[in-house]
Parts: C-alpha cells; sequence; structure tokens
C-alpha cells in the first residue's frame, strides 16, 4: 500500500539522523523537505527565529499547538533547561503516530507530552490533567481559525500569567487575520512581528509573538 508523507518523513530521519541527536533530526527533515517533498513544518528560517525566542524565553512550561510530525516539538524541546516540560497537542492521530517516533529518535520522550485530540477540548482541562499552572511559553501552529478562539480559551482557563510569550506560526500564509487583530489591538498583548518565508519557499509568511501583559 502507498506510504504517507509522514511515514516517508519518518523514514528519512530514521535513515539520515543519529539516534538521541535532536539537531540531527531537525536537519534530516529540513533537507527531506527541499530536496525531497514539500511539508508544513514551521522550517529551517522561521525555526532560527523560534530558537531565539525559546532560548529568550528560556520556559519551564510550553504547550504547542499543532504537532504534526514533530519537527518544531525536536527544536522547541532540544532548547529546554532540566526538568523543563513541553505538551504538544495533536488532533490527526496518523500525525501522532508519526510525531511519537520522531520525538524517540531524538531523545526527547522525557521532555514532552504528546496528546491528542482537540485543542479546544484538552485546553480547559490542562491543569487538571497535567498539573500546569501556567505556561511561560505558547506556539501556535495548528488549524489557523483555531487560534483566536484558542487563546481567547487559554485566557479565561488562567494558563496565561502576566509575561507568557504566544509565538504563533503562519500569520500572513495561510494567514490568522482575527488573531493578528486582537493580539494587535488588544490592550492586555504586546505584539510584534517577525517577517520572514514559508517553510522552503520564497513566499512571505511571519511569526508574531505576544507577551500576554495579564
Ligand atoms: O494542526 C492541524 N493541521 C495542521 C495545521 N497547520 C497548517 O495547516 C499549516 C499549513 C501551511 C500551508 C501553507 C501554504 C499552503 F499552500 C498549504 C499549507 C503551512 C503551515 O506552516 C501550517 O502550519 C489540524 C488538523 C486537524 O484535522 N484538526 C486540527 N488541527
Ligand atoms: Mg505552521
Amino acid at each position: 500500500t502507498q506510504s504517507t508523507r509522514p511515514q516517508r518523513m519518518l523514514a528519512a530521519v530514521q535513515k539520515n539522523a543519529t539516534r538521541g541527536d535532536p539537531r540531527s533530526v531537525v536537519k534530516a527533515i529540513d533537507q527531506f523537505c527541499r530536496q525531497k517533498e514539500w511539508a508544513m513544518n514551521v522550517g529551517d528560517e522561521k525555526g532560527c527565529i523560534l530558537d531565539s525566542v525559546v532560548s529568550e524565553v528560556n520556559p519551564a512550561t510550553v504547550l504547542e499547538l499543532g504537532t504534526y510530525c514533530g519537527y518544531s516539538t525536536v527544536r522547541i524541546a532540544s532548547l529546554l533547561p532540566p526538568h523543563a516540560k513541553l505538551i504538544t497537542l495533536e488532533f490527526n492521530p496518523d500525525n501522532a503516530v508519526i510525531a511519537r517516533q520522531v520525538i524517540a529518535w531524538a531523545g526527547l520522550e522525557d521532555k514532552i507530552q504528546l496528546v491528542e485530540g482537540a485543542s479546544g477540548d484538552w485546553i480547559p482541562k490542562m491543569k487538571e490533567e497535567f498539573g500546569v499552572k501556567t505556561f511561560d511559553l505558547v506556539f501556535l501552529d495548528h488549524w489557523k481559525d483555531r487560534y483566536l478562539p484558542d487563546t481567547k480559551l487559554m485566557e479565561e482557563c488562567g494558563l496565561l500569567r502576566k509575561g507568557s510569550i504566544l509565538l504563533a506560526d503562519n500569520v500572513i500564509c495561510p494567514g490568522t487575520p482575527d488573531y493578528l487583530e486582537y493580539v494587535r489591538n488588544s490592550p492586555r498583548y504586546k505584539s510584534q512581528y517577525f517577517k520572514s518565508h514559508l517553510e522552503y519557499t520564497k513566499v512571505e509568511d511571519g511569526l508574531e509573538k505576544s507577551v500576554f501583559l495579564g
């Protein structure tokens, strides 16, 4: 039977990356996507901006919305301090199967908790299910029409504290106009746009970094 793109991406990781070496996993996926097949990972250009924000925030608790195959999950977790935890939500069970194996190849299982299901269902249960108080950093990379409702839900559930950072992918392409309008005009956020390109292309895209002011 025909393999899927995530399955071919995992095969490229297992062939070209070194077990236990997260950066080699990131490199193998980027090479696969540049040389073989485009895929919707945040990619190496926006990935460098992601790295700099993660390093600056040095978060103890991270929430990622939209795991896909685990590229940004591994990229973020490889920069976390010891004992820091990353929870990543993935809606699509087939993607979750692949992401778990990518995370295992990188040797980052102890830092990452992959949760399957819809963000809207899981966000209200974060505190009781995972003992999370608030998130220091949230990386939004799931369905683009879920960025705004899920941000409001995180506010309502008390998952953001003064200084929590939201970093959103694809605010230009595919675009998240209602989310951008909200974080750029709400008095509760200080927002900054990092201009870049859609992964592995010359199309404009960017990341929006927003500090929750409480
Ligand atoms: O997370 C879920 N889907 C992937 C979200 N991510 C994207 O859609 C995404 C798309 C693109 C993209 C850009 C240009 C283009 F021509 C085609 C795709 C780029 C990106 O960087 C993304 O991140 C999901 C699934 C589901 O069934 N339910 C809840 N969530
Ligand atoms: Mg994305």
